[in-house]
């Protein structure tokens, strides 16, 4: 079998390829030559720089492994290789201390001002007054994104006795309190931090989070930094802020198109900024930590054992899969739902199942329901390999219960949940082979989990579905389904809307405004 190495990865994780396989290894490979080459190959290897698209995926007859050497598998058409059953697999601790060292190193650059400084003395000059800097001692660091790196940065920035406020909607108090930080809410972060850093994937929840509305809420002589991913913290107002002085300093290393000078980057031009050209993983020794992972995952995955750094495989026995494979979209989609419906952090989360799929091991449908329950909010796709660690790491407890007696169904999934100190619970059956959620918290419903659905406790009274319908449709927002669950409770009723179109921040805060509505809570299927 052959295997691509693409991207400038590290000899070491190639020798161990060379030992069962013929590697062809190519420091740079422009985009028309990966097509053309693709056809030949069993395995592929990249960094950031080589895109596998959907159109090199569609062209790789051969391929059964794709291994990214680093963490964020942006540049490789996940749903594509899938739909292929192309395994993606990836290195997600290889380069974290790589990647949060460079953020330390990013902070100290820019608040001391070394770059210009050795700058201008390699060009003869000695300019002590000009570059007097600002100490990291005492001062209040933000940290947005407390994952590997995030909470890595953490530990660090404390030991230069820096104050640390966090804000990651993800995780508990439990884990803040381990890892000795503040948690706040992002506009405590934004509004209090001397230092701002992020470190969470790039997702339409994330894009632009940081722009001109939030600078000008931050303190004066604030200093920004991003070695995370580009866009996170809008380029144009970050170089316009710079410009008048709204932020101090910045230090970038990742930007919204790479190299940034080819397409043009306002970034390059603005004041008080420390450039660095997507360097967060690039050491010795992350380089040889990723290039060793893909390859250890690599000769496993083409010897047809599974890889645990998987993200998009899930190796299930087929014996287990026969039984409980109807379940395991509803598991996930229950799983979704509930996090859509929560406002705070998950601190536990019980599955109950009861019926006859009792009498099987119903592990794999938990990890399903964890799956979709961590997948909206994690910049890797968390699957069944991972679920179970990356909620532990998280400080999810996560426990099962069996009850062979189903009163209404023949088998019967429940989620409940504590989230930020708040119960709640989904429950979902299959109508032959139909997932359907039966109950959300309180209200019996009869919904099938897909596209998108809008939650919103109701009084129930004339007109009030009305109103929601009347403001969906006047922004463009399709109905496609409705529902409404009743409930013991007097005088409350829940609707469910399922709806083609996606409904911005913005509109949902004003459906939730509408006189007779307690609450819109959106889940996206798309994203579980
Ligand atoms: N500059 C470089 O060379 C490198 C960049 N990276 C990038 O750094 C980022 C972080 O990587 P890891 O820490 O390994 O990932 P991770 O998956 O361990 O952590 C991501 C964190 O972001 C949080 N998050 C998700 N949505 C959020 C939101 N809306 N607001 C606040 N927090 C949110 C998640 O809860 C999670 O804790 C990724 O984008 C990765 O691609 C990683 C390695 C090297
Ligand atoms: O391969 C690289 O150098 C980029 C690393 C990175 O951004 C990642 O691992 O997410």
């Amino acid at each position: 079998m052959k295997v691509l190495a693409a991207d400038g990865i590290s000899p070491k994780g190639i020798e161990l390829l060379q030992k069962d396989f013929e590697v062809v290894v190519k420091d740079k490979l422009p985009a028309e030559e990966l097509l053309e080459i693709i056809p030949d190959f069993d395995a592929l290897i990249v960094r950031s720089a080589s895109k596998v698209t959907a159109e090199v995926i569609a062209r790789a007859e051969k391929l059964k492994i794709i291994g990214r050497a680093g963490v964020g598998v942006d540049n490789i058409d996940i749903p594509a290789a899938t739909a292929k059953g192309i395994i993606v697999i990836n290195s997600p601790g290889g380069n974290t201390i790589a990647a949060t060292e460079h953020t330390m190193a990013m902070m100290l650059a820019m608040s001391r001002n070394i770059p210009i400084a050795n700058e201008t003395m390699h060009k003869g000059e000695w300019n002590r007054k000009k570059y007097v800097g600002v100490e990291l001692r005492g001062k209040t660091l933000g940290v947005i994104g407390m994952g590997r790196i995030g909470s890595g940065v953490a530990k660090r920035a404390m030991a230069f006795d820096m104050n640390v406020l966090a804000y990651d909607p993800y995780i508990n108090e439990e884990r803040a309190k381990a890892l000795g930080v503040k948690i706040a809410t992002f506009d405590e972060v934004i509004e209090n931090s001397d230092f701002i850093t992020v470190h969470m994937p790039l997702t339409k929840d994330t894009k632009g989070m940081i722009a001109m509305e939030q600078m000008k809420k931050m303190k004066p002589g604030v200093r920004l930094v991003n070695c995370a991913r580009g866009g996170i913290i809008d380029e144009a107002d970050l170089a316009e802020a710079l410009k008048q002085g709204i932020v101090a300093a910045a230090a970038i290393d990742v930007y919204t198109s790479e190299p940034p000078a080819e397409k043009g980057n306002p970034l390059l031009e603005a004041p008080n900024i420390v450039l660095t050209p997507h360097l967060g993983a690039s050491t010795v020794e992350a380089q040889i930590g990723v290039s060793v992972d893909v390859a250890k995952g690599i000769i496993a995955a083409l010897h047809g054992e599974p890889v645990a750094t998987a993200v998009n495989m899930a190796p299930v026995s087929p014996q287990v899969m026969r039984v409980i494979a109807p379940y395991l979209t509803l598991a996930e989609r229950l799983g979704g739902t509930v996090v859509g419906l929560a406002d705070g952090p998950i601190e536990s989360v019980e599955v109950t199942y009861n019926g006859e799929i009792t009498e099987v091991n119903t592990g794999l449908l938990t990890t399903a329901v964890i799956k979709g329950l961590l997948n909206p909010v994690m910049e890797n796709e968390v699957n069944y390999v991972n679920a179970p660690g990356l909620a532990k790491e998280r400080g999810i407890k996560v426990s099962e219960r069996k009850d062979r007696a189903s009163e209404d169904f023949a088998n019967l999934i429940t989620v409940d949940v504590v989230a930020g100190g708040q119960k709640l619970s989904v429950q979902g059956t299959l109508f032959g082979t139909q997932g359907r959620i039966v109950r959300i918290n309180d209200f019996r419903v009869d919904v099938d989990p897909h596209a998108r659905i809008l939650i919103c406790p109701h009084i129930n009274r004339p007109g009030v579905i009305g109103t929601v319908g009347t403001l969906l449709g006047g922004n463009g927002v399709n109905i496609s389904a409705m529902q409404v669950g009743t409930t013991e409770e007097e005088g409350k009723n829940l609707m469910v809307l399922t709806v083609d179109n996606d409904i911005p921040a913005a509109l949902l805060e004003t459906v939730k405004a509408l006189d007779g509505i307690f609450d819109a809570k959106l889940v996206n299927f798309y994203e579980i």
